[in-house]
């Protein structure tokens, strides 16, 4: 089946949307099938030349509906096929079996008259049924089954049992039977207090069914010994209260022996099962922040005091800053009432600057909370202005300012162009490429320096978080520029003109954007537009010096559910602007210097220059790699080579905390992690997130659902740490001092209500901060169906990370754990590269199911024609950068020849 012919073809094709096909045709060519996460499947179209005619349009294989020719002959009719291969799809299969026949009901009534039409009724007596469904209910044939069963388990609140008694049965008779009080619910409990394999299994009420079988007639569970089934509890609305909470505990509770049981703490009993639900933590406190900082207060670090109120501040976690301030002031200013020099109103007003300076680097400020002071300070007014003097008078360390005279040939180039554009105000756009370890960051400390050290501003962002963190004065270029998040928003960002903000831009003598690979286009070309109305200059980027730099053989811009041409489109590359940019390229690797082998057999990779055997395969070299025996047996000789001594990673963390192993998606990650973690020595504390639905209404219905959902970017749901674990920050808490999406950090205390843990890497290494737990909202429908809020730890253990997680770190031993291969540009090199010698990295593939003795075999995703595009010479050949590839194959150029006559 052929879709269309459509767009610039046949604008008035009924599938065209404001002048675009709804269901985006044609698709992208495509060799194999890729299941990207996040994404529509993109099927296998190959690129064979071949095409019909439709309406005298030629179409290809992009134009096909997927079809299979085996059920379009059996049943002879229009059925389409997608690969079912996300639970989100499963919808589709209910929907369709559930959706019925098609009919209708009408009645026909006289004018005027009052006959009341029974609807239920109507539907009841003349439902209509087909003959395939009449014949299967005579035969008696099972209408549906589900498999594995469920089994639906009752909640009541004690002694509100259900009662089921026929129409003239006496009450008394009923209430005197004793098996009339029994439930499911009441017997769980019996049987954990007096059963030995209830009590040793130590089940939740919804795993019980799992392991005994329910038997009605006797009211009695005993063992199961045969069939697996699922146990669910029934749903309950939180408007029913107490009920709900009852809920809540029997979810997270092991082997309760009472309704008591379940509100029991320690040796007491709290009174409402609510009470006891706050108390374990499973439900978000209305005294959380007091709480939090009363636990926190106990370890006697004002610091890390003082900055965790102003995260409970901007997280709107504090529900009355005001008492919270008065109740904490003394513990928070410790520090500087130890120090005799500081009378009362001086310790004030530092406490205050400290905690406004902290909230002014996450672009918050004091005034904004209701707080009152005895005293006056310079805030809000001044936010803008503050940071201004800040970049103003950057602290430039003797390391940087000397660091000019280390740069080596090419470093010294970019160099001396970059500052001769500065020193002339002549303006102009770089971009420094160069493989990862080839100085670039190295090189743009060197320029920060130089600027600075003059006291002139120079702006250093990046795309990430962690690439941020590298640079000196770093913040993430959203939130520098404010930048609009959404590629459909054209605005220029919402920077006035009048404002300070706009002043520290237009005097800034030098921006820095490092990772500009991994950018948005249309953050940088919003970025343009920006500094050409705030500087009032239709020159590039307003006539500013402005250097971009990254790695083109890393991974590209993340575009939801985009493939192969969408992030091509959505690179920097693709940008208006690029032709325009001045391109400098550094070539040696200053960081694996002593391994020149492994980095030529790097570039090999990232260049996708490795011979392919098929399929996108290459052979990795047999030292590289750990042969796959089993899943099991292999994956723990990896874990050997990456952290060959847990205990000893308990003793001393920081000798650990640069070894990771690497994935390419999340569900391995947290498999490795969940195993690393109880195997790591020390007791494990479970932290329960709890989720809340955006809709309250929905809440009942999905919280059990949401509770298991693992997204990308949120924490797990349960939680479980250790002492000395090191874990990951999933959002930008503070970039500015250090406290990113991505950095590594060390726990140190876990309290219940907060973590305290220290920076691990980088130029904040061995901060302490403590984290408290904060709502983190996901509204991505591609990423869960249901919008929802989930109150957690912004951390994760980080024995495992995804390969795109770890792009910009540094570390000194990588495992990289290829269950599936990598599916998208540039994830094998960054991971490998991650390593500074070949000694350092050991890859585990498990090979294709049948062919275990194809070892050492893995994809490698290059997509060549972003190098060709990187190029500049070509753009004057084409023009329309979005189809260089295909204009340039058009003439038998491809990939290899043409980078080389480039070269
Ligand atoms: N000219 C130099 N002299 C001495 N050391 C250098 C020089 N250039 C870079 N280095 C060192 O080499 C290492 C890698 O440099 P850097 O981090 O700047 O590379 P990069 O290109 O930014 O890498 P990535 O793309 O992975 O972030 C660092 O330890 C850096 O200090």
């Amino acid at each position: 089946m052929m879709h269309g012919p459509c767009g610039e073809a046949c604008p008035t094709n009924v599938c065209m949307r404001d002048g675009q096909c709804k269901n985006h045709y044609p698709k992208e060519f495509s060799d194999v099938t890729i299941h990207a996460e996040g994404a529509y499947p993109c099927y296998r179209r190959r690129n064979n030349g071949q095409s019909v005619r439709v309406h005298n349009i030629p179409l290809d294989n992009r134009w096909v509906i997927p079809y299979c020719p085996y059920l379009l002959a059996k049943f002879d009719c229009h059925i389409n096929v997608e690969i079912c291969s996300d639970i989100k799809l499963v919808k589709y299969l209910y929907k369709y079996i559930y959706k019925g026949h098609d009919k209708a009901s009408y009645q026909v009534t006289t004018n005027g008259s009052d006959d009341t039409y029974d609807e239920i009724q109507a539907y009841q007596a003349a439902r209509y049924i087909c003959a395939p469904e009449a014949m299967w209910r005579i035969f008696a044939f099972p209408m549906s089954e589900i498999c594995p069963p469920v089994i639906a388990l009752p909640v009541h609140l004690p002694d509100h049992q259900p009662l089921r008694f026929g129409l003239h049965q006496p009450l008394e008779q009923v209430l005197q039977n004793p098996l009339s009080s029994k439930t499911m619910l009441t017997e769980f409990f019996y049987m954990n207090s007096h059963d030995p394999d209830a009590k040793r299994l130590k089940l939740l009420y919804k795993e019980f069914p799992e392991n005994f079988v329910w038997n009605p007639t006797q009211r009695k569970w005993s063992l199961r010994k045969k069939q697996t089934v699922v146990g669910r509890l029934s749903t309950v609305s939180p408007f029913e209260g107490e009920r709900y909470f009852e809920r809540l505990l029997l979810m997270h509770v092991r082997c309760p022996t009472s309704f008591d049981s379940l509100r029991s703490i320690g040796s007491g009993i709290i009174g409402s099962f609510r009470d006891a639900a706050v108390f374990r933590g499973l439900l978000e406190s209305d005294d959380y922040a007091d709480n939090c900082l009363a636990e926190a207060a106990f370890y006697q670090m004002p610091c890390s005091l003082r900055k965790l109120f102003a995260l409970l501040l901007v997280y709107g976690i504090c529900g009355s800053p005001q008492s919270l301030w008065d109740k904490y002031y003394v513990s928070m200013s410790e520090d500087f009432s130890r120090t005799n020099t500081l009378n009362a109103s001086e310790v004030l007003r530092r406490t205050i600057m400290t905690i406004d300076n902290f909230l002014v680097s996450m672009d918050r400020s004091l005034s904004e909370f209701s707080l009152h002071f005895p005293i006056a300070y310079n805030s809000v007014r001044n936010r803008i202005s503050r940071e201004y003097e800040f970049e103003q008078n950057m602290y430039v360390s003797e390391e940087d300012r000397l660091s000019v005279n280390l740069l080596n040939t090419h470093q010294k180039i970019a160099y001396k162009k970059v500052v001769s554009r500065i020193i002339s105000g002549n303006g102009g756009a770089f971009f420094v490429d160069g493989p990862g370890g080839t100085g670039k960051t190295f090189l743009y400390r060197a320029l920060l320096a130089f600027v600075r050290s003059r006291n002139n501003i120079a702006l250093a962002v990046a795309t990430s978080g962690v690439a941020a963190s590298l640079l000196p004065g770093g913040r993430t270029a959203h939130s520098r520029f404010k930048l609009p998040f959404n590629s459909e928003d054209k605005s220029v960002g919402s920077v006035s003109k009048q404002s300070s903000l706009a002043k520290m831009i237009v005097e800034a003598e030098l921006i820095v954007w490092d990772e500009a690979t991994m950018a948005n286009r249309y953050s940088i070309d919003a970025l343009d537009k920006m500094l050409q109305d705030l500087c009032d200059c239709r020159s590039l980027f307003g006539g500013k010096v402005v250097l971009f730099g990254g790695d083109f053989r890393q991974t590209l811009p993340i575009v939801v559910r985009g493939g192969r041409e969408a992030m091509i489109a959505a690179s920097i590359v693709s940008s208006s602007i690029w032709s325009s940019v001045v391109k400098l390229r550094l070539h040696e690797n200053m960081r694996a210097k002593e391994d020149p082998a492994f980095v030529s057999y790097l570039m090999r990779i990232g260049n996708g220059e490795e011979p392919i055997l098929f399929d996108d395969n290459i052979a990795i070299p047999r030292s590289l790699y750990i042969p796959f025996v089993n899943a099991e047996e292999s994956l723990n000789q990896l874990i050997d080579c990456v952290f060959p001594s847990l205990l000893d990673f308990r003793m001393d963390p920081y000798s650990f905390i640069n070894r990771a192993i690497l994935t390419p998606k999340n569900d391995c990650v947290e498999e490795i992690n969940d195993l690393l973690i109880n195997r790591y020595p020390g007791v494990a504390k479970e932290y329960v997130s709890f989720n809340s639905t955006i809709d309250s209404t929905q809440q009942g219905e999905y919280e059990d659902y949401l509770n298991g959902v693992s997204v990308g970017g949120l924490p797990p749901h349960l939680l479980n740490l250790k002492v000395n674990s090191p874990i990951m920050l999933l959002r930008n808490l503070n970039p500015v001092e250090g406290l990113c999406n991505g950095t590594r950090l060390i726990c140190k205390e876990l309290g219940d209500n907060f973590i305290g843990a220290e920076i691990a890497v980088g130029e904040f290494k061995g901060n302490h901060v403590f984290i408290p737990r904060i709502p983190l909202e996901c509204t991505d429908k591609l990423k869960c169906p249901i919008s929802f809020k989930r109150m957690q730890f912004p951390v994760r253990p980080c024995f495992a990370m995804t390969i795109n997680k770890a792009q910009g770190q540094t570390l000194d031993y990588v495992g990289v754990y290829l269950r599936q291969p990598v599916f998208s540009h540039g994830q094998l090199y960054v991971a490998l590269s991650r390593a500074r010698n070949s000694n350092s990295v050991k890859i585990l593939i498990h090979p294709v199911p049948g062919k275990v003795s194809e070892q050492g075999l893995t994809k490698n995703i290059v997509y060549p024609e972003i190098f060709m595009l990187a190029q500049g010479p070509f753009f004057f050949v084409c023009n329309v950068q979005e189809n260089a590839y295909s204009f340039l194959c058009q003439f038998n150029l491809f990939p290899c020849c043409i980078v080389s006559s480039c070269v």
